[in-house]
């Protein structure tokens, strides 16, 4: 067995561990990275990559039947789901050696193929490698959660994991799960010719504003997928090409089944008792993201919390400074934001609505911009939406956006919440014209309206100054 001494071991090649691998060889420490399956992990090979590529190629599909508005005949597309497919494939080989072995061996980092495992503290093996470690970083991300449904296991199903390679397009995609993968899955689906059943247990878009994810649920049943809600999968039987979900609402029959009902954690190979690292269903790790082991940390998925390749590379930077430097550093949850990539998109930043009145109570004001008092928005044919701005004492705490480009639009709030900048920040900004950003702008004017334009002493002062100005 070949025996390694190096300064950090990461361990799994996925959105933090290659962020944290990438930055910190070229500060020059030691860096070792285990990685088991594929480089790249989830993001790139069965998540973020290839989901979005393929509702790109829903995309296409959608615009040639949605054109009659704007003169431009619709035609029925002819859709060759294998093509799609194909498109999903090749994005992910044009993506693939920006987090290849080659890329990072040429940046300094040992590169071993294998899954890793502790046999103490500070020591993991790792096929037919012994490495010893000052510090170890586990990113070992997470996997689809599997529930133990009845009939389940007896019946053919896709995850994330495979959905991907299936290249015959299901006549009928049954879908357990109306979190973010199931309903972006949902909407590509049903644009590339699928009829298309969601199943979901409590709410739809459950973990964002109820207001902005009724906007996406309307859009999405509009174009035809089948949304239950208040149902949970109980049973499952049939075979493929034929599949039955039992909920306690009724009975669904498709031809294909997608489980998308949340992740568990990766931390079955590790051997974490072996290492005194603890952990429930995902590792243990306070703000600083050091587990019980001081010498060991758990960034992205495998750490619970938000589960976005965002907030795995802002783990990844995090841990540079107390690994590195020995410096504190902790990790913030408040500026994070998110976005389902469902059309139209839905984006989150700090804290929602509700979230906000609970914390803030009266302090709160919450500031809105509807789309369709946007000019680009109407000469794009893409009116629904709207932007809700949370602002305590003039510093915005939370934005929610739902419409096009919701993705896009959010980052801005994420500078300003990032930052702790007042509202101003964004009134003060002179955006070109005519763009959907506008929609930032105007909606952090609708501060000053109630103290500008409905102010007695406001009009006092101006009435005032106009006597005397000649
Ligand atoms: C369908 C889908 C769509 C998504 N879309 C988005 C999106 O649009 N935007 C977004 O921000 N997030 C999205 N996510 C979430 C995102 O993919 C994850 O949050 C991100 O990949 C987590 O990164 P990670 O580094 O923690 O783990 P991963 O990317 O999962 O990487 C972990 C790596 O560790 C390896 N590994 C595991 N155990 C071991 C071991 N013992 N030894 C060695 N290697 C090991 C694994 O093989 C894997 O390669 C999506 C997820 C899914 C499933
Ligand atoms: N655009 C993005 O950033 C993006 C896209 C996809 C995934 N992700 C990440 O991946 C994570 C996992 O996504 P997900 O959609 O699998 O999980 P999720 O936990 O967000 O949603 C799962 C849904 O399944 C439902 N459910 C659970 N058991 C059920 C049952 N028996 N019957 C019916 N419904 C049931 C839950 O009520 C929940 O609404 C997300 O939380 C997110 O962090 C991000």
């Amino acid at each position: 067995m070949e025996v390694i001494k190096t300064d950090v071991l990461v361990i799994g090649a996925g959105s933090g561990g290659l962020s944290f691998a990438a930055g910190a060889s070229q500060m020059g420490a030691d860096v070792t990275l285990l990685e088991g399956h594929r480089m790249g992990g989830d993001c790139l090979n069965f998540g973020c990559i290839p989901s979005k590529a393929l509702i790109a190629a829903g995309k296409h599909a959608h615009a040639m039947t949605t054109g009659g508005a704007f003169g431009v005949t619709p035609v029925q597309p002819k859709i060759d789901y294998a093509g799609a497919k194909a498109h999903v494939q090749k994005v992910i080989e044009t993506i693939a050696p920006v987090d290849s072995k080659e890329r990072f061996e040429g940046l300094g980092v040992r590169v071993i193929r294998e899954f890793g495992a502790f046999t103490d503290k500070d020591t993991v093996v790792a096929g037919n490698y012994r490495i010893t470690a000052r510090r170890i970083v586990i990113a070992t991300g997470s996997s689809p959660f599997v529930p133990p449904i009845p009939g389940l296991a007896d019946v053919p199903y896709y995850t994330n994991e495979t959905i991907f390679d299936l290249m015959e397009r299901p006549d009928h995609l049954i879908i357990i799960g109306g979190g973010p993968i199931g309903m972006e899955m949902a909407q590509a689906h049903v644009r590339l010719g699928c009829k298309v059943t969601v199943i979901e247990a409590a709410k739809a878009m459950g973990k964002d504003d109820p207001e902005l994810a009724a906007i996406v649920l309307r859009n999405l049943r509009a174009e035809g997928i089948e949304i239950v809600e208040g149902a949970k999968a109980e049973k499952v039987s049939g075979k493929a090409g034929d599949v039955t979900v039992q909920t306690d609402k009724g009975t669904h029959t498709g031809t294909h089944l997608l489980m998308a009902v949340g992740r568990k954690a990766n931390i079955e190979r590790l051997s974490l008792d072996a290492a005194g690292v603890k952990h429930d269903r995902a590792i243990k790790v306070g703000a600083d993201l050091r587990t019980t082991n001081r010498k060991v940390y758990a960034i992205g998925d495998v750490a619970g919390g938000l589960q976005f390749t965002h907030v795995a590379g802002y783990h990844g930077a995090t841990v540079i400074r107390p690994i590195l430097f020995g410096l504190m550093a902790k990790a913030r949850t408040d500026h994070i934001p998110w976005a389902t990539y469902t059309d139209p998109e839905l984006a989150q930043v700090g804290l929602t609505e509700a979230e906000a009145r609970k914390k803030h109570g009266s302090a709160l004001e919450v500031l809105r911009f509807e789309y369709d008092e946007n000019d680009r928005a109407i000469t794009e044919g893409k009116t629904d939406g709207l932007i809700k701005v949370m602002v305590v004492k003039g510093r915005p705490v939370g934005a929610s956006i739902v419409g096009a480009q919701a993705g896009e639009l959010i980052a801005l709030w994420a500078l300003v919440i990032a930052n702790k900048l007042k509202i101003g920040a964004v009134a003060n900004m002179v955006a070109p014209y005519p763009i959907l950003g506008e929609i930032s702008k105007r909606a952090a004017g609708q501060y000053y309206v109630p103290r500008l334009f409905d102010s007695p002493m406001v009009k006092k002062v101006v009435a005032l100054i106009q006597r005397y100005v000649p």
